[in-house]
């Protein structure tokens, strides 16, 4: 488990992380989510020991990372996958890894084999793709078969072939009981692949949640696309029953605030012609716009009483 308790980190006036506690459990996938500048890749360094809290702690299993002995064997971690030796090849690469984290030659051919690279692992690593990166990048995460797993933005310079390959290698390695944290902002990637959603804004919590509530409360809601001949008379209809609509250019009926089942016994106990009736789920992409422009509003214009920075 990664726990950060008031984690907060300022670079000179500017605060990057301002108290940020969480826990990321394990046995799913965590998606970690924010826009441009929200204190994501901050937050990984800092687990990571690669930088120093201002205040507060990230730790992994109850110890911060400087602390833990033979590291790759307890947390593995994809941050900048371009930053490899050009000159090493894959293998030695890994190889070099493995021997100061006492891991055997074996596990290197194991984990070249698991992320697709046993073909190319003796060629040098300037030569291959960004997407090859990655997953020699994902192959050095796994090296020490650890229990907890740390992603920057995996996907990419990923193919869709190589998107679909490292959604199961994540959903294996939860299911493996894994705690598995993965920062990504292609939000139809992580809405398919994440089972958690931890959301920062201005380095500040903003949600942490299920994805499926993360939807359903972040977003205005679900609809239902209606086509019908008789359009005003079920808008007449619906409006009555309390639903609000909008007509679509295409001439479809856009529905809110009622579910397709209730529209449907609506429009037959009025004898209107049904030729459509499509329930559509908000997406993670549109749960995640309204939420940030939810926060944009409330920093924009404070409510009176609301928390203000000095
Ligand atoms: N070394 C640094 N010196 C000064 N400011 C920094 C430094 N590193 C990060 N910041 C600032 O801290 C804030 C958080 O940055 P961070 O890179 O953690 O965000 P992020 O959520 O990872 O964004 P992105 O999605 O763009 O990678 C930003 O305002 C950034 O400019």
């Amino acid at each position: 488990m990664i726990t950060t308790t008031n984690l907060t980190k300022r670079y000179g006036n500017s605060v990057a992380l301002d108290g940020l506690s969480v826990e990321v459990k394990p046995g799913r996938v965590t998606g970690f989510l924010g826009p441009n500048g929200a204190g994501k890749s901050t937050t990984l360094r800092l687990v990571l020991g690669l930088d120093t809290p201002t205040a507060g702690s990230a730790v992994i299993d109850g110890r911060p990372y400087r602390e833990l002995r033979r590291p790759l064997h307890r947390v593995g971690a994809l941050l900048d996958a371009g930053a490899v030796p050009g000159a090493l090849s894959g293998y030695h690469h890994l190889a070099a890894l493995a021997r100061s984290n006492g891991i055997g030659r074996a596990r290197v051919h194991a984990v070249l084999e698991e992320v697709g690279l046993a073909s190319a692992a003796r060629k040098r690593t300037a030569g291959y793709s960004l997407g090859m990166k990655q997953r020699l990048g994902i192959a050095a995460a796994l090296l020490g078969d650890p229990p907890v797993l740390i992603f920057d933005e995996p996907v990419n310079g990923l193919d869709p072939e190589g998107i679909r390959w490292i959604r199961m290698l994540f959903r294996r390695l939860a299911a493996d009981g894994r705690t598995v944290l993965v920062s990504s902002h292609v939000m139809s990637e992580m809405e398919n692949t994440a089972d958690h959603l931890i959301v920062i804004g201005r380095g500040r919590l903003i949600a942490d949640t299920g994805m499926a509530d993360f939807i359903r409360q972040g977003s205005s809601g679900s609809s239902v696309t209606v086509r019908t001949p008789q359009g005003a008379d079920l808008e007449a209809a619906l409006a009555a029953a309390g639903a609000r609509t909008r007509v679509l250019a295409d001439g479809a009926i856009e529905v809110l605030g009622l579910p397709a089942p209730r529209i449907g016994d609506l429009a037959l106990a009025r004898q209107i012609a049904i030729h459509e009736l499509t329930p559509r789920s908000a997406s993670l992409e549109e749960a995640f716009m309204d939420l940030a422009s939810a926060e944009a509003e409330h920093t924009s214009h404070p409510a009176a009483g609301a928390e203000q920075d000095n």
